[in-house]
């Protein structure tokens, strides 16, 4: 397959759509993003990796952070993880409260801000210093040792922290929640605000290709392959919120959106992709990005069904 044909048609044609997506500003600091940044990483699974556009701008990764927090969590704790989250989709927006009420505290699943906030509570229990080693847990993913929490994007959103508060609030009154309500937004809000690029993300999530069995050199990188099936279904069944049925409709991979405009997505048996477009649709998903995917796996054929 001619991947990088296939990247160079997939720009010129987003090139020609005039999006109506907006770029994050309840994170007042995303803000300041310039709206027609564009990359493609993609990495295959022979080790090969294509480009094009703005595929080496580091920009803040947001959501995608949970798929990474999750791994972690899960090699930590394991199936505990399931009683005190579930692995249905929410059919809600991803900061949304309303089923946390009557569903006792339990989010739905962990890629939602709340399953995401009670991950973190279980990483904050489980390390030793939670945002160090959690960034340290990054950085070998990735075999990057520059990649940095981006504070000004973490301090903005603590100075806008309301909604996120109250689910951890609510989730704290359902005992869902262990730790100082407080230093689970900061970790939170840390682990969001990492930067990085295309590349490296299209090449840290290889850790979810062939069954955990892609061959990386990094220890922390090896995945049970019972946790890379279970978190691609995760990814496919939830990873774009109230979206995520049409991303598997209209895509068909597993992946991850974050609100910095970053999309990475993965065909288990032939490579992993990252796409960074900053304006939004009204889902939060980037609007460039959910289109250059659809024609990804338009073009080559190849979505899991
Ligand atoms: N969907 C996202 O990327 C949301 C992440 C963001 N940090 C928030 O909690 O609102």
């Amino acid at each position: 397959m001619d991947y990088q044909k296939v990247l160079d048609e997939i720009s010129a044609e987003i090139g020609l759509i005039e999006g109506s997506g907006k770029v994050a500003t309840y994170i007042p600091e995303l803000g300041n993003v310039q709206p027609d940044k564009f990359g493609i990483y993609l990495q295959c699974t022979d080790g090969q990796g294509y480009s094009v556009g703005d595929a080496l701008e580091a920009f803040s990764i947001q959501s995608i952070s949970k798929v990474l927090s999750l791994s972690l969590a899960l090699k930590l704790i394991g199936n505990h993880m399931w009683t005190r989250i579930g692995v249905e989709p929410s059919g809600d927006p991803f900061n949304s409260l309303v089923q946390l009420e009557y569903e006792k505290g339990i989010p739905r699943n962990p890629f939602i801000n709340a399953g995401a906030l009670v991950v973190a509570d279980i990483l904050i229990s489980e390390l030793k210093n939670p945002k160090v080693d959690f960034l340290q847990y990054v950085r070998d993913l990735a075999e990057d040792q520059t990649i940095q929490y981006n504070t000004k994007v973490a301090e903005s959103e603590m100075e806008h922290k309301f909604r996120n508060a109250s689910l951890t609030h609510l989730m704290k009154d359902f005992g869902n929640i262990k730790n100082d309500v407080n230093e689970v937004l900061d970790f939170y809000f840390h682990q969001c605000s990492i930067a990085m690029n295309c590349k490296q993300l299209a090449q840290t999530f290889t850790i979810f290709l062939n069954y955990g069995k892609y061959d990386l050199s990094a220890e922390a990188a090896i995945l049970d392959p019972t946790l890379a099936k279970r978190i691609n279904a995760l990814m496919l069944t939830c990873g774009f919120y109230d979206e995520s049925g049409e991303f598997a409709f209209s895509v068909g991979l597993p992946g991850k959106s974050g609100v910095g405009g970053g999309i990475v997505a993965l065909h288990p048996k032939y490579y992993s992709i990252a796409v960074w477009s900053p304006p939004l649709n009204s889902k939060g998903n980037s609007e460039l990005g959910l289109k250059a995917l659809e024609l990804l796996t338009t073009k080559t054929e190849q979505s899991v069904f």
